[in-house]
């Protein structure tokens, strides 16, 4: 494995800031729920998930920024689900979206490296464009996946302040430093991309943060650079509308991310279509971004 990004691949940051200027500012999560396999008329088999995965792909990875497959719901098919999921990141990168792998890792360092093989590392047949990481192993414990990623022209998203209320207890927690925990990380993913030479000539980072659109207020600075993941919107009861208020100067900096809100609207591919454009052109009128 070689140290530096090889030079074809463009880094993370810059993929990134290409896609959201080419398709606008919208992730789509490929959630396949048991409760919309069945309102897609399918069943709740690996047969279902195959083909809600590859209608969802089909009708979007060739138009939004990026598109998030959240592995839970492939992984509870086992080797047959992974299988699927495997194709669906394939057939999503080959149409042009950026996968963003939503798995939520994060362990000890030794075990991190085999999560970033598995994700991060282009011999893996999982290998995606992002991951998202969890740092509450402490933030050095993602020292395998930011370096893995960083090697490869990857990207890597760092919990910081998530969508879910029980969150709170430990993300907004303040360190004797004063400092609260979500902000500890968020300086991390900072410093880490002002370690990256190849972070400094793009406008975002190979590091990014994921920050809730379901929050009432941020209550911490946002570094400039660090790519915000926003998900809530839709189905957790945030809308784009909610956007300026929490990101302020930052919003140019937002990917806001929807799962049921877009995929409730299948199995019709132009519905789903429609609804991710919705989605879209809220996001981008709200944000005030090209
Ligand atoms: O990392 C994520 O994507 C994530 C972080 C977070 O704070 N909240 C959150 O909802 N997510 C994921 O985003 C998706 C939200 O789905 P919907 O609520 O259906 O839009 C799910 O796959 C969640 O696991």
């Amino acid at each position: 494995m070689t140290s530096t990004t090889p030079a074809a691949i463009q880094p993370f940051g810059a993929r990134l800031t290409a896609a959201l200027r080419a398709r606008g500012p919208l992730c789509v999560g490929v959630d396949p729920h048991p409760s919309l396999l069945t309102a897609w008329g399918l069943g709740d088999d690996v047969a279902g998930l195959e083909r809600f995965t590859r209608t969802t792909v089909e009708a979007l990875a060739d138009r939004v920024a990026v598109v998030k497959p959240q592995s839970a719901f492939f992984e509870r098919f086992g080797s047959r689900g992974i299988a699927v999921l495997e194709r669906a990141v394939a057939d999503a990168r080959a149409a042009g979206a950026l996968v963003l792998m939503d798995a939520k890792r994060g362990d000890i360092g030794s075990t991190m490296a085999a999560y970033a093989a598995a994700y991060l590392d282009p011999s893996g047949p999982l290998c995606s464009d992002a991951l998202t990481v969890s740092p509450y192993l402490g933030f050095g414990s993602l020292r395998p996946a930011l370096d893995t990623a960083r090697a490869h022209g990857a990207g890597v998203f760092v919990l910081a302040l998530t969508s879910n209320p029980e969150g709170a207890e430990v993300q907004r927690a303040v360190g004797s430093d004063g400092v609260s925990v979500a902000q500890a990380v968020l300086d991390r993913i900072a410093a880490e991309n002002a370690a990256d030479a190849a972070a400094q000539t793009a406008p975002l980072g190979a590091v990014g943060a994921v920050l809730g659109a379901t929050l009432a207020r941020a209550g911490v600075e946002v570094p400039a650079g660090v790519p915000l993941l926003a998900p809530g919107i839709g189905a957790q009861g945030a809308t784009a509308a909610d956007l300026p208020a929490l990101f302020g100067s930052a919003a140019g900096q937002v990917v806001p991310s929807v799962s049921r809100g877009v995929l409730r609207h299948g199995p019709s591919v132009p519905a789903l279509r429609s609804a991710a454009a919705r989605f879209c052109d809220e996001a981008r009128s709200a944000l005030g971004t090209v």
